[in-house]
């Protein structure tokens, strides 16, 4: 998808964006730090609700220096404040997705931990450990959905990225692999915890995690891990950012309370996530979102038919 040439925002916005648009400084309601942008993210705005943030470290394959992991949280903090944004699309640009942890520039800093003592060195590489996890983490703490695109390899930290996503698609070069024990490490910022119930066979993901062997694009759909295959990254990008919008169409307070809601059934039990369901909609169905929802329905017009303010 070939990047369309910058233009204002402010006057497109209300027409809808047909193209990539870069954010610019002068953009109403886009948090500060989406306008001033980032060194290993570039962030546009590709419909009038949508943002695409490509991991744009192209030259060393998007590898994940020291910059991403603390952009990523910066990236998705903003994006989560940014009430006009109701859905993103994450990719990768250049010939990969990723290849991963920046074992140049963040792989020293794993094996130089500071501490008078073997507790306190424990302790400030905890810290660490956690805020790596942060970074991913983030995309499940935003609610707005996010759908990643996956083309060419995905390795080791990139496995972790994509499965704290909510919907995976790829293309047909596409190959995954859980790379961590090559580099002698467990992986800890969430594939181990994620995997196993993305893809709901365990002794997959323990032969994927001990052995370090790649699988490929059909083995990943046939298992879950994604979707959708498409035949390149141009159809891959355009399905993901034609999701996007079909998401970013609905009610904002529907969709961003089905993610919460997902997220939370995933980690707790049928009737404690019920609980939680119902204290969640006594406040969110006296939304006026359900009679226009329902009136668009009832007029046969399509989630088209109804406009929803910006949460
Ligand atoms: C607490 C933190 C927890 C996180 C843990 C995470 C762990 C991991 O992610 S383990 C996995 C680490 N990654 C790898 O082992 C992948 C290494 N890279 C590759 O296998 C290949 O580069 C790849 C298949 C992705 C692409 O191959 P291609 O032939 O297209 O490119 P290259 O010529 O190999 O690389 C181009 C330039 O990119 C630099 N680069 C690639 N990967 C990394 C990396 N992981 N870290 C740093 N730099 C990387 C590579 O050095 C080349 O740079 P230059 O020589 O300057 O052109």
């Amino acid at each position: 998808m070939a990047a369309a040439p910058l233009r204002l925002l402010r006057g497109t916005l209300l027409g809808g964006l047909r193209g990539p648009q870069r954010l610019m400084a002068t953009e109403a309601g886009a948090p500060e730090q989406l306008r001033r942008g980032f060194e290993t993210l570039r962030v546009t705005r590709e419909r009038e609700h949508v943002l695409h943030v490509q991991l744009h470290r192209p030259d060393k394959r998007n590898a994940m220096n020291r910059a991403f992991w603390r952009e990523m949280v910066e990236c998705f903090q903003a994006i989560a404040h940014d009430s006009s944004c109701r859905a993103v699309v994450v990719s990768g640009a250049g010939k990969v997705f990723s290849a991963g942890l920046d074992l140049a520039d963040v792989g020293s800093e794993l094996l130089m931990v500071e501490g008078d003592d073997p507790a306190r060195k424990a302790w400030n590489l905890r810290k660490k450990i956690c805020a790596f996890q942060e970074s991913f983490s983030v995309l499940e703490k935003c609610l707005k959905p996010v759908i990643v695109a996956v083309h060419g390899a995905c390795i080791g930290a990139g496995v972790d990225l994509i499965c704290a996503c909510d919907i995976r698609y790829c293309s047909q070069d596409a190959w995954f692999q859980v790379k961590e024990v090559d580099i002698g490490l467990a992986a800890d910022v969430g594939t181990l915890q994620r995997l196993p119930k993305i893809v709901g066979s365990q002794s997959l993901v323990n032969e994927l995690a001990f052995t370090a062997r790649k699988m490929m694009a059909p083995e990943a759909q046939s298992c879950g891990l994604v979707s959708r295959v498409f035949p390149d990254k141009e159809s891959l990008l355009q399905a993901a950012v034609a999701v996007a919008e079909a998401i970013a169409a609905r009610s904002p307070v529907a969709v961003q309370g089905s993610k919460e809601n997902l997220l939370y059934a995933r980690d707790h039990p049928v009737s404690e996530s019920l609980r939680y369901m119902a204290a969640w909609n006594m406040g969110m169905l006296q939304t006026q979102d359900v009679p226009a929802a329902v009136q668009a329905a009832m007029d046969r017009k399509g989630t088209e038919g109804a406009l929803f303010s910006n949460l």
